[in-house]
């Protein structure tokens, strides 16, 4: 797998086109969203960069990353609001797509279709292991799907889910390390044996 996209051709000819960024929480989402608009504003590109306004985890108007990388955002009540660009914008990175609406898919291929460049960033799964929102529909409309890993904070290994620590059942629990920790499968399966009380391997 490429983890990190450096074909130039893609970073700087003006073609539509739709990059998805994947994984558990701590596998890297954000900085990769970050560090790939950062070099498009290096290239003097036109860039605007959204988040869902329930998204207050770390600042209003910023998307943060765990290692405190940061860049200015809008945030926006529903998917809709991101269609309502100028003609002049070259890229537009999402953050945290997970938490909008499946009407996400039509605007990002609208404006992929436009000639946009559409980087999304999002949980690829909830921490029951379902599929998460828009996610799954945007990877399957995407030019390209990066998934990325955080490390398993149990054995090491590498992470595919965000299992969630504290008791509480709702799909949306915003959160970071109290809440929530990376764990690969084999760990995963083992945290929620121990939460039926089935200790045994
Ligand atoms: N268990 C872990 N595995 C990997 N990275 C971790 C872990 N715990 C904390 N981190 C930190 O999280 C950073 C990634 O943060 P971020 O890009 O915000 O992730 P995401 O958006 O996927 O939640 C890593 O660079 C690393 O410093
Ligand atoms: C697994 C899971 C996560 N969330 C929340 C927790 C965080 O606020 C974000 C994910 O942030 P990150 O940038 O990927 O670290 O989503 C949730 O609400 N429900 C879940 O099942
Ligand atoms: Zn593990």
């Amino acid at each position: 797998m490429v983890v990190f996209s450096e074909d130039h051709t893609q970073e700087t000819f003006r073609r539509g086109r739709i990059e998805v960024i994947c994984g558990s929480m701590f596998s890297g989402k954000t900085e990769e969203l970050i560090r790939r608009l950062k070099r498009a504003m290096f290239a003097r590109q036109q860039v605007e960069i959204f988040k869902p306004a329930i998204d207050t985890r770390y600042s209003e108007a910023e998307v943060v990353s765990h290692d405190n990388n940061s860049i200015k955002s809008t945030p926006v009540e529903t998917s809709a609001s991101i269609l309502l660009l100028g003609s002049e914008i070259d890229v537009v990175g999402i953050d945290e797509a997970q938490f909008f609406d499946e009407g996400l898919i039509g605007i990002c291929n609208e404006l992929a279709n436009r000639g946009v460049r559409v980087i999304i960033a999002g949980l690829d799964m909830d921490y029951k292991g379902v599929p998460f929102g828009p996610i799954p529909g945007l990877c399957a409309i995407a030019d390209e799907v990066t998934k990325v890993h955080a490390i398993c904070v149990k054995c090491g290994d590498l992470a595919y889910i965000s299992h969630r620590t504290v008791a509480d059942d709702k799909r949306v629990l915003l959160g970071e390390k109290e809440e929530y920790e990376p764990l690969c499968r084999r760990c995963y399966q083992k945290a929620l044996r121990g939460k039926s009380g089935r200790e045994t391997e």
